[in-house]
């Protein structure tokens, strides 16, 4: 068959809803997808899984989708420290409520090495029933004593590789030109740029 290459477009049932129960995420995703993918968002508080990055990302499509009943996006994210092979990782959530930003210095205190890097794991399903698929993205960094404003998470605490400044002191600009949700999102991009969705509205949705 001649035509064998020419994909069928897929088509899916409405905009994606990206769900997250953080405002501070959707801001930053807001600025980054921009339009180029047809989104809403939902904000729904979905339970906050055990296990490897990729599979808590996985879990969390496949809870949303169903909650959504169309296509989702939901994303997580990790802070990964290498003197303690990766945790927090998944945990950064329930640490830096109970710790704070001195408490997450402090657990490397014992340390030399002080390396980190925040990890970002979106999750894509086409609906109930699909098969997420996961979009890694990983920027490289070390912790150190908090600097800067103090109203999203772990920023004061995280200093990029190259960069003499927390995430915190960095312009929301500068911190989604180089961000682990940065890359995962590009990653997210070109996957709806190579896959040609077509999207149905459906004006029901929150
Ligand atoms: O509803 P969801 O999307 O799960 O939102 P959440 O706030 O529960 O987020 P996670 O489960 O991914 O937990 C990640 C933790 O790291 C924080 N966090 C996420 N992205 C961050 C970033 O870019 N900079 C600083 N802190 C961040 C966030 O506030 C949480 O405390
Ligand atoms: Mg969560």
């Amino acid at each position: 068959m001649a035509a064998a290459a020419a994909k069928a477009a897929v088509v899916l049932p409405r905009p994606v809803t990206f769900v997250t129960g953080n405002a501070k995420k959707l801001e930053e995703v807001k600025a980054i997808i921009g339009n180029s993918i047809p989104f809403k968002s939902l904000k729904l508080d979905l339970p906050e899984l055990q296990g490897e990055p990729e599979d808590i990302s996985k879990e969390k499509a496949r809870l949303a989708a169903l909650q959504v009943n169309g296509p989702v996006l939901v994303e997580d994210t990790c802070l990964c420290f290498n003197s303690l092979k990766g945790l927090p990782g998944p945990y950064i959530k329930w640490f830096l409520e109970k710790l704070g930003h001195e408490g997450l210095n402090n657990l490397l205190m014992a340390y030399e090495d002080k390396s980190a890097y925040a990890l970002c794991a979106f999750s894509f399903s086409r609906g109930p029933g699909a098969e997420p698929l996961t979009f890694l993205g990983k920027t490289p960094g070390k912790i150190v004593p908090a600097r800067g404003p103090t109203d999203f998470g772990w920023d004061p605490v995280f200093q990029p590789d190259g960069y003499d400044q927390t995430y915190a002191e960095m312009s929301k600009e500068e911190k989604n030109m180089i961000s682990h949700r940065y890359k995962s999102l590009a990653l997210v991009k070109s996957h709806f740029k190579e896959a040609g969705y077509v999207f149905q509205t459906d004006e029901d949705t929150i």
